[in-house]
């Protein structure tokens, strides 16, 4: 269920003092290589802002004047003028979004491609989950764009708005143009900063809480069956509900902040306009021009209040600028995003060999005195494994539950960093492989690996974009799905479901086999290929299965069916992360121990099955 609010770590971090603008400003160092488009986008948005702050004026100086009946080519110019600023203001806005977007889409792709290299450099967090990374890429990101857009360009373009009206006025009365210049401080400068000083702690909270809320929904909706089953729908429903009555109360504090500021931006638009009136008047500025003043003081404060909205949208923002930060500054140098995790989703599509680019097709792997522990002063998952696995090689690794199998194969896709000893692959670090490559060094079928909602044909795809249909058919066959893509009317078009739910367990997992077999790395990893398939079907599978990888290719399979293990160079038994037996199965029968047992039981066992279904 849930791990609550209590998961983010964002929301309590507004930040204070010096530090306070930092995640901005490492977004904002992305923004460099585009500063250009964006001063120009910018001055369009400014340029757009006065042709309406002109347009106001105009239109008022031609009502006023055309009430004392002046000859028409007197207002000629005027009318002219208003027609061109409406038209130009139309004009304007429209350029000055299409090179506002053009600038921030362009930051924007840099930036998702810098925390999508950073997402895949970084090994799992213990307490990550998985719809993390996916929002980080997707929102967070957006928040980015969001601080260009809506933040840094319409904020810039009213400050240049502010300064230019101040100074029309002053061409008229400088004393209203001081008045005009408190009313917009105040609406420019002091209404934001007590807008995001009074909404800043509530919306801290929000995003976070929203966050729960979205996770709680999953966990209601997925985990639906289960939780009736254990009888803890009530409580879960009840523990979401309270959540959402939190998130109402939170939205409407939210909203009440922002209906007294924005009402409070209206009166100081008002008393601005009256003040420059007053002034005005009192230093003896004409008729005409004094309304020209009003409106256009009403106009400009408008505008400025422009600032309230975009502190409101900065504060909003906060927390994924915060965690975008984060990213980029424990990110990796600059380059191309590498391809994450051999047999994750992200990996698949590139799994495949790229045109051009030389890959060894084999690879010599080796663990060297290999230590991992999840948890400081905690026992060791791995003790001290060595394992050396030349181009061919055939090792199998087998041990109770918990001995530390999965754990091996996290650290040879990466996913797990040792704690000490070393991973080298053809004598290297994997994370020194050229990116990219780590994936066609290293992958194939682990645990849980996910079958995506599309055809049985996009499914393998996955594994080698570039397969022909005779690749697709001995994948399916050394996985011994082909009989049944045979018969299906849709044959390899056929949808395969949700997470591959309308396939039976036994087909999902040969469908993901085949895809790995498929892809062919240089070591096929194999987490119990022949899970949910009887003994009979398990062993010719995975006979077929390693007759498919290429001769020069590695496999490293980790089972707890010992029969099928004879063709191996070596099979390890592991024990609480130590190998505690390793050798031939000749050898491994022949000598008493944890191997020896395990294989008479499983014969025992199967010959019971065998004589029941015979
Ligand atoms: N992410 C993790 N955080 C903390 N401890 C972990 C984590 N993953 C595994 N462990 C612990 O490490 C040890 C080895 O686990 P591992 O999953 O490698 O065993 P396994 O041999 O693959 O087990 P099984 O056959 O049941 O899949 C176990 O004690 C397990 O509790």
């Amino acid at each position: 269920m849930s791990g609550g609010i209590g998961v983010e770590r964002v929301g309590q971090q507004p930040g204070r003092g010096g530090r306070r603008l930092a995640a901005e400003r490492t977004v904002l160092r992305l923004a460099r290589p585009y500063l250009g488009r964006l001063v120009g986008a910018g001055l369009l948005a400014a340029a757009t802002e006065l042709a309406g702050l002109a347009l106001m004026a105009t239109a008022t100086w031609l009502l006023v004047s055309a009430a004392g009946r002046p000859p028409l080519d007197t207002l000629t110019v005027a009318i002219v003028a208003v027609r061109a600023l409406a038209i130009s203001r139309g004009v304007l806005r429209y350029t000055e979004r299409l090179a506002g977007h053009d600038a921030v889409l362009r930051i924007v792709t840099d930036l998702r491609t810098r925390v999508f290299a950073s997402l895949a450099a970084r090994p799992p967090a213990a307490t990550d989950r998985s719809g993390d990374a996916l929002s980080r890429l997707v929102s967070d990101v957006e928040a980015g764009q969001d601080l260009l857009l809506r933040v840094v360009v319409p904020g810039a373009a009213a400050a240049v708005v502010g300064v230019l009206a101040v100074a029309g006025t002053a061409l008229v009365s400088p004393v209203a143009a001081l008045v005009l210049a408190a009313g917009l401080l105040l609406a420019g400068l002091v209404l934001p900063v007590v807008a995001t000083a009074l909404s800043r702690r509530t919306a801290a909270q929000l995003a976070p809480l929203r966050g729960a809320l979205a996770v709680d929904t999953v966990d209601l909706t997925q985990g639906a069956a289960d939780l009736a089953a254990f009888g803890a729908q009530p409580a879960a429903l009840r523990r979401a509900e309270e959540r959402a009555g939190r998130l109402a109360r939170l939205e409407r504090r939210l909203a009440l902040t922002g209906f007294a500021v924005d009402g409070a931006g209206v009166l100081l638009a008002g008393v601005t306009a009256a003040g420059v009136v007053a002034v005005a008047l009192g230093a003896d500025v004409g008729g005409v021009l004094v309304g020209v003043l009003a409106v256009g003081s009403l106009a400009a404060v408008e505008m400025t209040l422009a600032l309230v909205g975009a502190a409101r949208q900065w504060i909003q923002l906060r927390a994924g600028l915060v965690r975008v930060a984060e990213l980029l500054d424990t990110a990796p140098a600059a380059g191309p995003p590498s391809t994450g995790t051999a047999a994750g989703p992200a990996a698949a599509p590139a799994a495949g060999p790229v045109t051009g680019e030389q890959v060894p097709d084999e690879r010599h792997w080796v663990l060297d005195e290999v230590v991992v522990r999840y948890r400081e002063g905690g026992p060791a998952a791995l003790d001290g494994v060595s394992l050396d696995l030349p181009p061919g090689s055939r090792v199998a690794v087998v041990g109770t539950s918990g001995a530390g199998k999965s754990t091996l194969l996290g650290v040879l896709t990466g996913a797990v960093r040792p704690t000490a000893g070393r991973v080298t692959v053809d004598g290297v670090d994997p994370t020194d492989l050229p990116p990219g490559q780590l994936p066609r060094a290293v992958g194939g079928l682990l645990a849980d690996a996910h079958v995506f909602h599309a055809s049985v044909r996009e499914n393998l795809l996955l594994g080698r974009s570039d397969a022909d249909p005779d690749d697709l058919d001995r994948a399916v066959t050394a996985a011994g799905l082909h009989d049944w893509v045979r018969q299906q009317p849709a044959g390899w078009d056929t949808m395969v479901g949700e997470e591959g739910g309308q396939l039976s367990g036994g087909q999902r997992q040969r469908l993901a086999l085949a895809r790995a077999l498929l892809a062919a790395p240089a070591l096929v990893l194999l987490d119990e290929p022949t899970e949910g398939l009887d003994p009979a079907a398990a062993d010719a599978v995975l006979a077929s299965a390693l007759a498919a990888v290429p001769a020069r290719h590695s496999v490293l399979l980790v089972t707890h069916r010992l029969p099928g293990l004879a063709g191996f160079d070596e099979i390890l038994v592991l024990d609480s992360g130590r190998v505690v037996q390793r050798g031939r199965h000749v050898d491994l029968v022949a000598a008493p121990g944890w191997y020896r047992d395990q294989w008479r039981l499983q014969k025992v066992a199967e010959r019971g099955y065998t004589s029941l279904t015979a």
